[in-house]
């Protein structure tokens, strides 16, 4: 239920049976509450019931309003106007605001000036006591903007050291809401099963919870970047790379930088160690999927001490480390589809140089029912720390290593990684995180249970809820 008023006009309509009577009168209430529509979608519908004794009519109302227990009262909203095809201003105000309006909620806008705005006022000028939960209006950049933001200013206020790659993260107590209006949406898609303003406008208002899993990025004990959906080095880093000169183009630019980077089939050099999870439901080859209700009992730390670490040495085409399913409307079932939102993991896919033609079997598979992992050149573990250190990076000791292993090829490899007019592949690439390009290569990456709280419950079971009778499920 969105809200219960007190209904004015004094109109007659057509009776209904059973005692939700759709029929106006000077005692009715106005009743808006939320419709389930396809494909995850939440609409709000209004209902008017009149009850004969005001009375037991009181004791409705009041039932109703205490089931808002959880739900937020004060928000904090910021909006990126430039985001995704630049309508995150327009979708705020008609969609959204008139929502938050009837749900009797407050709200603290900030359109934002310039990037990084967001984070820079969650740091430090933001009045945190005074709000229930923070809502971006944006992209999953925009919903990086806030993670940083409010991870860096809980652990500043009881005085963690971020940059210590060691030390346990404290969650916030603020839940973040997100509107989607961006190029991927991917976080929103993955944590609600759409991007609709809407909907997730309507999750907010109704208080849900999902808690997620947060990554911290290190090189050398200095702290990088927190990601919740994708880590990609090659060939995601790449087309990220390339997309961010054709920003003008809006979400198609991601679409003209992947065809480009498929072409030109870049390959990777480097070293991939990971510590596997042990103690875990589920492998990232399952075909359960991560939905609504599936969360890990509690928020916890793992005892990574009696696990092994493994390395594995190569050239890869994509190293992608996947926290959650990443799935998006450009792959529906997303980069690693069984991967949880709260698990306390993160799926390590490494795809090996292959044939263009194989590199883009596995790229299809993302678009349709096969597996994406079933190929010879893919490979895919569920971790909790890995660490990659690209080719030239390394250190001296396995340079001789690669060349004793290797011969002579290996030599000629290194000339044209120095002379890269040669026209060879570079020698290194960037990692993608969450949609933004690291300065380092060598990287050390955690995953953090639960660091974090969205107002989302989710991708619910569709075949339960549907209701296929009413107007707007059609
Ligand atoms: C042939 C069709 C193949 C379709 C393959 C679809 C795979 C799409 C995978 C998308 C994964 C998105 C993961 C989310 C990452 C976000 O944290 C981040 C921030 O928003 N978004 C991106 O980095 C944005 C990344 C966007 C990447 C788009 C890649 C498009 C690849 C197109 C390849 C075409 C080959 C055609 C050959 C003729
Ligand atoms: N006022 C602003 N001016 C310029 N850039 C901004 C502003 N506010 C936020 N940004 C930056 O814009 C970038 C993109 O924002 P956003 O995530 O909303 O859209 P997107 O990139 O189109 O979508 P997606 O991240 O889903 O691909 C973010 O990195 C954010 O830091
Ligand atoms: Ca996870």
């Amino acid at each position: 239920i969105i809200s219960v008023r007190e209904e004015e006009e004094n109109s007659s309509r057509r009776r209904g049976d059973g005692s939700w009577k759709k029929i106006k009168e000077r005692e009715g209430k106005d009743l808006l509450y939320v419709e389930r529509c396809r494909r995850h979608r939440w609409r709000c519908a209004e209902v008017t019931f009149t009850c004969s004794e005001e009375a037991l009519c009181h004791h409705w109302v009041i039932t109703l309003l205490f089931s808002s227990a959880g739900r937020p009262k004060h928000l904090l909203v910021y909006i990126n106007p430039y985001g995704g095809k630049q309508q995150g201003k327009r979708i705020y105000e008609q969609k959204v605001a008139p929502l938050f309006a009837l749900a009797g909620i407050f709200t603290h806008v900030f359109v934002t000036q310039h990037a990084n705005y967001a984070r820079d006022h969650l740091r430090t000028e933001a009045e945190l006591k005074k709000f229930d939960g923070v809502v971006c209006v944006g992209g999953d950049g925009m919903f990086s903007e806030i993670i940083h933001g409010l991870i860096w200013r809980t652990q500043i206020d009881i005085g963690v050291d971020p940059n210590c790659p060691d030390e346990i993260l404290l969650p916030s107590s603020l839940r973040i809401g997100i509107i989607p209006a961006g190029s991927t949406d991917c976080i929103c898609f993955a944590t609600v099963g759409t991007n609709d303003p809407v909907t997730s406008a309507l999750h907010i208002i109704v208080g849900d919870s999902q808690p997620m899993d947060v990554c911290s990025v290190h090189h050398n004990n200095m702290f990088l970047r927190y990601s919740v959906s994708l880590l990609g080095y090659g060939f995601y880093g790449d087309v990220l790379t390339d997309s961010e000169r054709k920003r003008w183009m809006g979400p198609a630019r991601y679409d003209l930088s992947g065809v480009k980077m498929f072409l030109s089939h870049h390959y990777y050099e480097g070293t991939v160690s990971y510590l596997p999870a042990s103690d875990i439901v589920g492998t990232p080859r399952d075909a359960a999927r991560c939905r609504s209700g599936y969360v890990r009992a509690e928020r916890y730390e793992m005892d990574d001490s009696d696990t092994e670490w493994r390395t594995i040495r190569g050239k890869f085409l994509a190293i992608n480390a996947a926290s959650m399913s990443c799935a998006c409307p450009r792959t529906p079932k997303g980069l690693s589809p069984a991967a949880h939102l709260a698990d306390g993991t993160t799926d390590l896919i490494l795809v090996r140089k292959c044939s263009r033609f194989d590199f883009l079997r596995h790229l299809l598979r993302h678009t349709n029912k096969d597996d994406q992992f079933d190929l010879t050149f893919v490979e895919v573990h569920r971790v909790r720390h890995f660490r990659f250190t690209p080719r030239h990076c390394q250190s001296d000791s396995d340079l001789e290593l690669d060349l004793r292993e290797n011969g002579k090829h290996q030599i000629f490899s290194q000339i044209c990684r120095d002379h890269p007019a040669c026209g060879c592949t570079p020698a290194y690439s960037s990692w993608n995180c969450d949609g933004e390009i690291l300065n380092h290569t060598a990287i050390d990456v955690r995953v953090h249970c639960q660091l974090i709280k969205l107002f989302a419950r989710g991708i619910e079971e569709p075949t339960v809820f549907e209701d296929f009778t009413n107007p707007c499920a059609i």
